[in-house]
């Protein structure tokens, strides 16, 4: 199969690029050798959206991103045009050389050495992709494809701060743990309006809410025990107008093993279609990239992405 490997040198602070000879070597060892014209780095921020096409157009049905998950989504996004798989036979892959790689661990890829090897065997898992539409922090519409989570509110709020504040983001994992505390006793819930499917819009006051396609995100989190990605249906996570402290020692201390769910103002469905505003500022999240603000609609799409993922049977 003909594949183009898109290098982020600039992930987890450039260790990526300093990194990539032996994760080339590593590739190799598995993949047998590679030419260094299957080989593209990225340039600048979303370069490997412009560089996945390239190389689809170019006749590569295999795509494989070295970074994190900044530079998978973007190559995801590079591959997806007017809702559609660009071809339809493609297969993408990630290598963990980011600061978080979350997007590996939910293909249950812990290692890169388990990375190559799921990509040698050609072992592959269908996900569901959805489409979201927001307003874009220029003020101008944004649409960004995800297939793991998307998320609005103080759960958001979380990942931005987490990301955007450099000293933050250099503590890695930590930064999340400091802000979901931080944020928790600092957010207030705000009102929503929801339109589920389609059902009649409901304004509802809530601290969070969250589109999950997998189980799990982030480190260590079990959002929505027991979703399937590949049900073609996003679970649905409301959580709502919970107390500073109450959110402190009842949801976020069980956002591990899901059992915040149990909480009498957290709700859980199923949906593939939702669009959600508000009149107060509330920021929104796609696979852990912070993309804007409400009012912003996501979208479940009829087709299935090919990604390299462990066998575990
Ligand atoms: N040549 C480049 N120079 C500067 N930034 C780049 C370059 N190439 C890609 N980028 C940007 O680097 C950012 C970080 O990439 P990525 O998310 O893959 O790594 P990470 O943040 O270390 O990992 P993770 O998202 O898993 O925590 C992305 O926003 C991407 O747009």
């Amino acid at each position: 199969m003909k594949t183009r490997i898109i290098v982020n040198p600039m992930a987890n602070k450039g260790g990526c690029g300093k990194r990539w000879p032996q994760i080339r070597a590593g590739l190799e060892k598995h993949l047998g050798p590679i030419d260094d014209d299957d080989i593209t780095m990225t340039r600048a921020p979303n370069h490997a959206t412009k560089l996945a096409r390239e190389a689809v157009d170019a006749g590569c049905r295999r795509l494989i991103s070295v970074g994190g998950d900044g530079t998978f989504s973007e190559m995801m996004n590079g591959v997806i045009s007017d809702d559609r798989l660009i071809a339809p036979d493609l297969v993408l892959a990630q290598l963990p050389a980011g600061t978080s790689n979350e997007l590996c661990r939910s293909f249950g890829q812990l290692s890169l050495g388990e990375a190559c090897k799921a990509i040698a065997m050609g072992h592959t898992r269908d996900v569901d992709v959805f489409r979201a539409d927001a307003k874009g922090y220029g003020g101008g519409q944004v649409t960004r494809y995800g297939f793991v989570l998307a998320i609005v509110g103080a759960a958001a709020t979380i990942s931005w701060r987490a990301q955007r504040v450099p000293l933050l983001k250099r503590l890695g994992p930590i930064s999340y743990v400091l802000m979901t505390a931080f944020t928790s006793l600092t957010y207030n819930p705000r009102n929503y309006r929801i339109r589920i499917d389609d059902e009649a819009e409901q304004s509802l006051p809530m601290w969070s809410l969250m589109l999950c396609s997998f189980d799990g995100a982030g480190e260590g989190l079990m959002l929505a025990p027991g979703a399937d990605p590949g049900d073609r249906k996003l679970d649905l996570i409301l959580v709502g107008d919970i107390g500073h402290w109450e959110t402190l020692t009842r949801i976020v201390p069980k956002l591990g093993d899901g059992s915040y769910l149990a909480h009498p103002k957290v709700s859980r469905r199923h949906a593939s279609r939702i669009s959600i505003d508000s009149d107060t500022m509330v920021r929104a999240d796609v696979d852990g990239e912070s993309i804007g603000q409400l009012p912003m609609s996501v979208t479940m799409l009829p087709f299935h992405l090919k990604v390299a993922a462990v066998n575990r049977q």
